[in-house]
């Protein structure tokens, strides 16, 4: 038996507290039409597969002001000045956390670091009921996070038809084979592997690396967490791995989107 503490699962409990608590002020009929007054979309997945297909890296730059593994992250936390700065580093999209109760996140950063900018924005949450994808649609979100050991197989399918049907793109986490099955019997592209186990918070980039050889060619594959360095970078894209999902190495930084250029645009010419 496993006695280490499941992160994972206490924070799905409050987020289904807190869905019943949003519910309540604003139903999902009335949240539902909101969805009209939302941004046209920018396509995510359009832009992870130019920069893929071209072998050159896609970097989905986060926004993530504290984590529980790693507590806060970055004292000065202006949004839309973050997002400006990964524009500038090369960032092809955003990640935006908007959990409040774990990551100190908000609806009104992602709203911030969009409107900053010309990226497509991912929606980094817990997202386990619709209400969360209409009000990802709402919020501006161009795509959703869907992390598969949060979610059976009928649900995920049900959020990621939600999230089509409203225009957004998903992109489906995994951290194990059974996982990944169960996220390949979808018809969405886009494939996160999650190096970090979200039950312990152990990071290890083998994660990516023995989950690869099952993954088809038609998927595009996105590395995420614990990305530190240029060697890990370049351990990558020995494995063919060209997109990347980095939050704390970034956050870290003075200025994220410099230390984004330095880490990727650097690499590119190691290799070329
Ligand atoms: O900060 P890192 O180690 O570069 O990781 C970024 C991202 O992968 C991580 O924040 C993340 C991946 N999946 C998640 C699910 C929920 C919250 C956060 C995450």
């Amino acid at each position: 038996m496993n006695e280490a503490p499941d992160i994972l699962r206490k924070i799905l409990q409050r987020k289904a507290e807190e869905i019943t608590e949003r519910a309540q002020q604003l139903s999902i009929r009335e949240l539902s039409r909101q969805v009209e007054a939302a941004p046209p979309v920018r396509s995510f997945v359009n832009a992870i597969t130019q920069k893929i297909r071209a072998q050159q890296f896609a970097v989905i730059a986060e926004i993530k002001k504290a984590s529980p593994s790693k507590g806060l992250l970055r004292e000065v936390f202006d949004p839309a000045a973050i997002a400006r700065s990964y524009e500038q580093g090369g960032a092809t999209c955003l990640s935006v956390l908007t959990d409040r109760n774990f990551f100190q996140g908000s609806e009104a950063n992602l709203r911030l670091a969009r409107s900053a900018c010309g990226l497509p924005v991912l929606r980094k949450d817990f997202i386990i009921d619709p209400y969360q994808v209409y009000e990802a649609r709402v919020m501006g979100a161009d795509c959703i996070l869907l992390i598969a050991a949060a979610l059976g197989d009928a649900l995920m399918l049900e959020l990621t038809q939600l999230a089509e049907h409203l225009d957004m793109d998903t992109l489906v986490e995994v951290h194990s084979a059974e996982e990944l099955e169960r996220a390949l019997a979808l018809n969405t592209p886009l494939i996160g592997i999650n190096n970090r186990n979200l039950k312990n918070f152990e990071t290890k980039l083998e994660t990516t690396l023995d989950l690869l050889p099952q993954i088809p060619p038609d998927r595009l594959v996105v590395t995420e967490s614990g990305i530190h360095s240029t060697a890990d970078v370049m351990r990558m894209k020995e494995a063919g791995v060209y997109g990347f999902l980095v939050g704390e190495t970034f956050m870290k930084a003075e200025e994220p989107g410099e230390k984004l250029a330095e880490l990727f645009r650097h690499s590119e010419r190691l290799s070329s």
